[in-house]
C-alpha cells in the first residue's frame, strides 16, 4: 500500500515517524511538504521519498496534515486530481467531513483527530467516516492508527471533545512538566537534575495509569499519605485553582474546536 503525507511538520512527523517504527516499509511511503529543507530533512532520517502533490495524489492512502488555514490550497490543487481510488485522510482540526467531501467530491474521506505520542507509537486518535467510506476503508484507517498506539471510531460531533482530551492534551501535560521543571530549579536543583526526575515521574505515573487497573483517584490517594507532603502540596494546588483552571482548559478547547468547524 502507498501512502502519502502532506505536510511534514510536528504531527505529519509524528505519523510518519511512527508508521516507519511500525514496520511500514519507507519504499511505500511518501511526503510532500512546502518547504524543500523539510522534505530533504525528513526524507533523509526516515528513507521515504520525497514527492509533489500530483504524485502523492496518485497514493491509495493520502494523508493530509497541513494546518487548518493552509488546506483550502491544498484542495484546491487536489480538486482536479483525486479519484475514487484514493482514500483521503485529513488530520486537520476544524476541518469538517463536509467540506473536505465538497473540495474532493469523488474522492472516499476519514477525518482522524491524533496526536503527537503517535511518533513513539504511544498515540490516541478518533477516527470519523466520511459519507463514502466504507467500513473496510475505515478498517483499514483504524489499523493505520493502531500502529502508532490506539484508535477509536467516533460520530465528527464527539470531535471536539476528543480534541481536548487527547488532540490537544499532550501539551497540558508537557506545560505541568515545564511548571515542575520550573519549579525544582526554584528548589535548588540543576535544570539537568530537575528535567530527569520530572520527566521520569510522567513515565512512571503514564505508566501506571495504563497498566496498574487503578483509576487516576485511586492512584492519587497511594501517594497521599495523612498529613504527608503530599497533602500539603495538592492543598496548594486547589487553592491555586488548578483543577478549574483544567475544567477552563479543556472547555476553551472544546469552544476553539467547535469555532473553527464554523459551528
Ligand atoms: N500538532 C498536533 O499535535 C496536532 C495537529 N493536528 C493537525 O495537524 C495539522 C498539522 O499540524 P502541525 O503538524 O502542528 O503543523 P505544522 O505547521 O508543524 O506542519 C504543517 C506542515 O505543512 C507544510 N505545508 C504548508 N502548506 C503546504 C502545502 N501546500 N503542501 C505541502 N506542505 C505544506 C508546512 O510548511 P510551512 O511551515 O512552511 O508552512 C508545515 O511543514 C493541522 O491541521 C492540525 O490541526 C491534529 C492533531 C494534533
Ligand atoms: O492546536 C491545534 O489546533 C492542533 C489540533 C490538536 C492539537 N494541535
Amino acid at each position: 500500500m502507498t501512502l502519502a503525507i502532506v505536510g511534514a511538520g510536528a504531527m505529519g512527523e509524528a505519523l510518519l515517524g511512527g508508521w516507519i517504527g511500525s514496520g511500514i516499509d519507507p519504499a511505500e511511503v511518501l511526503v510532500v511538504d512546502a518547504s524543500a529543507a523539510r522534505v530533504a530533512q525528513v526524507t533523509a532520517h526516515y528513507g521515504v521519498r520525497g514527492v509533489d502533490l500530483a504524485e502523492a495524489a496518485e497514493a491509495e492512502v493520502l494523508v493530509l496534515a497541513v494546518k487548518p488555514y493552509q488546506m483550502p490550497a491544498v484542495l484546491q490543487e487536489l480538486s482536479g486530481s483525486i479519484g475514487a481510488s484514493t482514500l483521503v485522510v485529513s488530520i486537520a482540526a476544524g476541518v469538517t467531513l463536509a467540506v473536505l467531501e465538497a473540495a474532493l467530491p469523488d474522492a472516499s474521506v476519514i477525518r482522524v483527530m491524533p496526536n503527537t505520542p503517535a511518533l513513539v507509537r504511544k498515540g490516541m486518535a478518533g477516527v470519523m467516516a466520511g459519507s463514502k467510506a466504507t467500513p473496510e476503508q475505515v478498517d483499514a484507517v483504524s489499523a493505520l492508527m493502531e500502529a502508532l498506539g490506539r484508535s477509536v471510531v467516533i460520530p465528527e460531533d464527539q470531535v471536539h471533545a476528543l480534541t481536548a482530551l487527547s488532540g490537544s492534551g499532550p501539551a497540558y501535560l508537557f506545560y505541568v512538566a515545564e511548571a515542575m521543571i520550573e519549579a525544582g530549579v526554584h528548589q535548588g536543583l540543576s535544570r539537568g537534575a530537575a528535567t530527569e526526575l520530572v520527566n521520569q515521574a510522567f513515565v512512571g505515573a503514564g505508566a501506571m495509569l495504563s497498566e496498574s487497573g487503578h483509576s487516576a483517584t485511586e492512584l492519587r490517594e497511594m501517594v497521599t499519605s495523612p498529613a504527608g507532603t503530599t497533602a500539603a502540596a495538592l492543598r496548594a494546588l486547589d487553592d491555586h485553582g488548578v483543577r478549574s483552571g483544567i475544567l477552563a482548559a479543556v472547555e476553551a478547547c472544546t469552544l476553539r474546536s467547535e469555532e473553527m468547524s464554523g459551528l
